[in-house]
């Protein structure tokens, strides 16, 4: 009695201590169990599969932002951009290596409300130089939405190539339910790897839209939706993997501008200044003692001026500094001498640029002349 008693308390511990849990030959099957299972992960988790010679080689230039933001909730907003690195964000689409042979490399990992001018420089450097190679038939740059249509315009000025370039961003976190960015990103590839794409600019491609880099804007703060070309709509569709085109650009771009950044190291300092009713003037006087070398002004409807901040900018002009009138409007042109007297004032006009992509145009013709009838003429071509 006492010798079975200690047995079963003895087998009691024992199970409880787990000797008895797993044989030898049973630990070595759950080993073999959990390699299995783990060959199997990696196996789902989509590796970059060998070259294909038929397919176009796209290079993917990421950025940061939204696209490859992450948070700590698939619901709440809250999240950080650029986070993730290029090949977190290709393995969420591993359709598009069936599209193209994608090879990718980290430019910067910024939210593009922090973008510099010298993220711009390098970032055009380095597609000019990968375009230049023979075995690149076009890139696609992985960017944030906050400030995408200045530095699609930037390229739009400084490629010197007429392979295909598409920008591509998300308003969707990755780790958001429904993240808009595996979508956008194969679309952009797609717009990318096809030859109809040659020539045609800078394109930014979101929500099944291609835009021009001249025209696009974001345009709602939230909405997956947000991107539009105000002036003149979207340049064309992707959808189920095929691209379709309606409008071109008829502004000079890519290899038909003059400007050439592949020895420019820093910009000219350009400042925007936003009108409203009663502003303080100034507000002219800090960026005239700044270094300012050129201001565009968010002018109220045709660009225009209140009077005070008028006489500002006639010193301005009179210190040499280049004044620039857009409009705080979305849509429209600014035309010369309308009810603002440009010829008395020295001012030029935007044309159809906003004000932050006129500011883009200012800092390039910066480069090369400060005479305001010259850079008119910039702002008239391109
Ligand atoms: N949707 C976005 O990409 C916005 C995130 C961030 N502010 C950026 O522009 O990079």
């Amino acid at each position: 009695m006492l010798r079975s008693s200690i047995f079963v308390y003895g087998l009691l511990l024992a199970c409880m201590t787990g000797i008895f849990q797993v044989t030898p030959m049973e630990a070595q099957a759950q080993k073999k169990k959990k390699k299995r299972a783990e060959t199997t992960q990696t196996a789902t988790t989509p590796s970059r599969p060998p070259k294909n010679k038929n397919l176009p080689n796209i290079v993917i230039l990421a950025t940061g932002g939204t696209i490859a933001g992450a948070g700590t909730s698939s619901v709440a907003a809250g999240y950080t951009a650029g986070k993730l690195p290029i090949e977190d964000l290709l393995n969420a689409v591993p359709e598009a290596y069936k599209v193209a042979n994608l090879e990718g490399e980290q430019v910067a990992s910024v939210g593009s409300q922090a973008m510099t001018d010298s993220v711009w420089l390098k970032l055009a450097k380095r597609v000019n130089q990968v375009l230049q190679r023979s075995d690149v038939d076009g890139v696609v740059i992985t960017h944030g939405t906050d400030t995408q249509g200045e530095t699609a315009f930037f390229l739009e000025l400084t490629v010197k190539s007429n392979k295909p370039v598409v920008m591509v961003g998300a308003m969707r976190s990755a780790t958001a339910i429904s993240a808009d960015g595996p979508k956008n990103l194969y679309d952009a590839i797609v717009v990318a790897s096809d030859k109809s794409s040659t020539g045609r600019g800078i394109l930014v491609s979101m929500n099944e839209e291609i835009f021009s880099g001249r025209e696009v804007n974001k345009t709602n703060t939230t909405s997956t939706a947000t991107f539009k070309a105000p002036n003149t709509g979207p340049l064309g569709y992707v959808f189920d993997g095929k691209v379709a085109w309606y409008h071109a650009t008829l502004r000079k771009h890519t290899t038909q501008t003059i400007f050439d950044v592949s020895n420019v190291n820093e910009l000219p300092k350009v400042d925007i200044l936003y009108g409203y009713s009663n502003p303080d003037p100034t507000l002219m006087d800090c960026l005239m003692n700044n270094g300012t070398k050129g201001i565009v002004i968010a002018g109220v409807g045709n660009g225009n001026l209140y009077p005070t901040v008028e006489t500002k900018v006639k010193q301005a002009t009179a210190k040499g500094i280049v004044v620039v009138r857009a409009a705080r409007v979305p849509s429209g042109r600014v035309t010369l001498n309308g009810e603002t007297d440009d010829k008395a004032l020295g001012t030029i006009v935007s044309d159809d640029l906003n004000p932050e992509k006129a500011r883009v145009l200012l800092q390039l013709s910066l480069l090369k002349t400060s005479s305001p009838s010259t850079i008119q003429g910039y702002f008239f071509e391109y």
